[in-house]
């Protein structure tokens, strides 16, 4: 529907400055958008705008930036200048009846005569005019601009998605670099700057860059709440294209991106999908641009459900997947994002697998070495290293609230309560605790198989520039870049996360069953291994050890970036700390080292003090474990820790009561003796925790017969300490 223009709109005409109040500013709003009110911090923006002020303006994806200036746009005479690498809304702009039109060199030129004879006239019709970059940095259209100025007709010039000047940020575009300039051209023009990625690092590149004087900065919160973060581990899958799919199916007939790192894989996923009965198709700079225009067509009309890999954008997405992990946390953050930009509940979805990441660390590092060898800083790569990539590491392979991670990488200091368990580890933590688990596992396993073949693929892909735009993000934006529909599709978001092959529906007895028949295995296969002469499949291997102090590594560097303050030689002390797991559980087998590396790895992610840290290096004694246990709440434990510290706790009982009598032992720990209680208890099979549990509980109901139990050993407890 066509609305005829505000009387509002004229008002600028012979005064300027003049105020407008909020309550002109919010029919503005309501007339021309609908929306009963500003969001956030969208009202302070445009006052400080209107008010002749720059301004800075952080908002999440989806929070509203486009407002900050669509409504100045529509609140004085004359024209906003927009500049952007995406056109997304400006149909939707048109089908309000706002004058809003776009100016690119690759327009056909009867168009741009027909904007120009616009802008030429006393006064123009156009109040939005969205340009590229690259039209900034021509000397003709800069003449143009400097002469609307000159007639007093550029009320402000917005810089949209502006960590594109930073070659800090994840998405930095060269063009975006002869912006520079505009503060010193077109003086005293307003800009005003709108991002929603900028770590502290690229807000100040952002403001310097564009040489903002005294700006407004405001910053709203990262939070997301309409997206529900989530995690699924591809090695704890069968088939992750299979999962991907039911997840699609279940979700119904939604609209949803998936996020690959290689066209290939694009291409692979979506056949794979559409074989499925999926209504899906790729979109990547690898096909014609007949055939992406066609997908784009396709998609906006919602003739296709799903596409994958893509730049492009819909306000009613509600799943994101990224089938690979993205290399930052800030490039997450923004495709992540595209989900519920009109703020109903949905989804984002990220398939870890470590040889993704092997494959990402692997490209970064040659990204980063091609950047030291060459001298030219507008390479078009951006100074994100393999460090920020192990933020995003550790959004996967890290305990705790996935929402808290985003949010800290931003610098945000948030309480996991702000989640309201709208992430899988808050919803589910000892699911996930116990997939993080497997997870460990299956990375040292993987380290075992090698990765020569992830690399070498790579290593192609890398040389053929053959990455989706998930990657390659220096393309310019084409004009098929709009935003649609706001339909409002009801969407339910998907329920069950067990999907792990390790996960069965079994209840707890079955799952005690299990752990016991799985253990009796064990000794079995032992034996017969030590029979035959064969190496210990349990046994800790030199890779595992080198995995673990890698992993003890980045968690002691993501402590110290959390923290700020850790006085700490890192290397020394991932050794320390691996050494210490190493000397309780070396002989207990890989499943006992592992759980006890993981807990410290929990503990270095999650304690809030960054001496407690030292202090825990300095003594390079006490564990850790120990610690969380005694001093804060426990965090997010697998069925395994669980059951694992139990027992640590039976034992301390069994043997305080029984005297270990009970108990063949072949440790030298003896219950009596002080040492003790320093000493870690030894820890006893799976089988004999579970039978002293039970034989407790069958002598609770029968009191007289206590005393003789205590005389004679129970023969469920009468099996062999695991600590040898
Ligand atoms: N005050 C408001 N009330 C309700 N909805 C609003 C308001 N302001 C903006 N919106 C809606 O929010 C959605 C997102 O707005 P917009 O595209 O401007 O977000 P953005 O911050 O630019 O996001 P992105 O970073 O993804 O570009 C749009 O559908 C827009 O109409
Ligand atoms: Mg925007």
């Amino acid at each position: 529907m066509k609305k005829s223009p505000l009387p509002l709109q004229n008002l600028g005409a012979k005064d300027k400055r003049r105020k407008c109040g909020r309550e002109a500013l919010v029919k503005l709003l309501r007339w021309n958008f609908g929306h009963p009110d500003f969001r956030g911090n969208q009202l302070e923006a445009i006052e400080a705008i209107l008010s002749g002020r720059d301004c800075f303006c952080l908002m999440p994806t989806g929070g509203g930036k486009s407002m900050c200036y669509q409504i100045p746009a529509l609140a004085k005479t004359g024209i906003v200048l927009v500049i952007s690498p995406l056109i997304g809304g400006l149909m939707a702009l048109k089908e309000k009846g706002i004058a809003a039109e776009f100016l690119s060199s690759t327009q056909t030129s009867q168009l741009r005569n027909k904007i120009h004879e616009d802008l030429d006239r006393g006064q123009p019709s156009i109040c939005l005019l969205y340009v590229t970059p690259e039209l900034i940095a021509t000397s003709g259209f800069m003449s143009k601009l400097k002469k609307i100025h000159g007639r007093g007709l550029l009320n402000l010039i917005a810089v949209d998605e502006a960590h594109c000047i930073s070659s800090w940020g994840h998405d930095f575009r060269p063009s975006y670099r002869k912006l520079s300039s505009l503060r010193n051209q077109l003086q005293d023009v307003p800009i005003l700057a709108l991002t929603a990625t900028a770590v502290p690092k690229v807000q100040k590149d952002v403001i310097d860059s564009l040489n903002l004087q005294n700006p407004l900065v405001l910053k709203s919160s990262f939070n997301r709440p309409n997206i529900y973060y989530e995690v699924r581990y591809k090695d704890l899958m069968d088939d992750a294209y299979a999962d991907l799919c039911d997840v699609l199916k279940s979700a119904g007939d939604v609209c949803a991106i998936v996020y690959c790192l290689e066209r290939t894989t694009c291409d692979d996923l979506s056949t794979h999908l559409s074989k499925n009965g999926i209504s899906c198709a790729a979109y990547h700079a690898g096909l014609n641009n007949k055939l992406r225009s066609s997908v784009l067509d396709d998609w906006i009309c919602s003739k296709i459900q799903v596409v994958v890999a893509t730049g492009i954008d819909r306000k009613d997405v509600r799943i994101v997947c990224h089938f690979n992990i993205p290399k930052s946390m800030e490039a997450f953050y923004q495709e992540s994002g595209r989900a519920g930009r009109d703020q109903l509940p949905s989804r984002s979805l990220l398939y870890y697998g470590v040889d993704d990441r092997k494959r990402m660390e692997f490209i970064l590092s040659i990204a980063e070495s091609k950047k030291l060898q060459s001298s030219d800083s507008e390479h078009g790569l951006s100074k994100k290293s393999t460090s920020d990539f192990n933020l995003m590491v550790e959004y996967c392979e890290g305990f705790g609230c996935r929402r808290k991670k985003i949010l800290e990488s931003f610098g945000e200091e948030v309480s996991a309560s702000l989640c309201k368990k709208s992430c899988d580890a808050c919803k589910h933590p000892s699911l996930v605790a116990k997939y993080l688990e497997e997870l460990t596992t299956a990375i040292a396993v993987r380290q075992r198989n090698g990765f020569s073949k992830i690399l070498s693929s790579s290593t192609d892909a890398f040389e053929n520039e053959n990455f989706s735009e998930f990657w390659n993000r220096n393309d310019e934006a084409s004009g098929s870049e709009e935003d649609i529909s706001d339909s409002e599709d009801g969407f339910e978001v998907a329920k069950g996360i067990s999907r792990s092959k390790f996960s069965k529906k079994t209840g707890i007895n079955e799952k005690i069953e299990l752990l016991q028949r799985a253990e009796e295995n064990y000794y079995r296969n032992k034996a017969h291994d030590k029979q035959a002469n064969r190496p210990d499949k349990n046994a800790i291997s030199g890779a595992l050890r080198e995995s673990s102090k890698q992993r003890l590594l980045d968690a002691l560097k993501h402590a110290h970036q959390r923290l700020g303050d850790l006085k700490v030689d890192f290397e020394a002390s991932s050794t320390i700390l691996e050494n210490e797991c190493f000397k309780k559980y070396g002989k207990s087998g890989k499943s006992f080292y592992y759980s006890q590396v993981a807990s410290k790895v929990r503990w270095l992610s999650t304690t809030s003090s960054a001496a407690e840290i030292t202090n825990q290096i300095g003594t390079g004694i006490k564990s850790p474990l120990e610690n969380i246990t005694r001093k804060e709440e426990p965090s997010p434990q697998t069925v395994s820790t669980i059951l694992h510290d139990e027992r640590k706790n039976e034992v301390n009982k069994v043997i305080g009561e029984q005297h270990c009598g009970d108990i063949e032992s072949k440790t030298s720990v003896k219950a009596s003796t002080p040492q003790m209680q320093t000493k870690l208890p030894a820890i006893p099979s799976f089988s004999q925790f579970v039978n002293s549990r039970k034989s407790k509980e069958m002598q609770q109901p029968k009191a007289s017969e206590e005393k003789e139990h205590h005389h004679s050993p129970n023969k469920h407890t009468k099996k062999r300490m695991r600590l040898q």
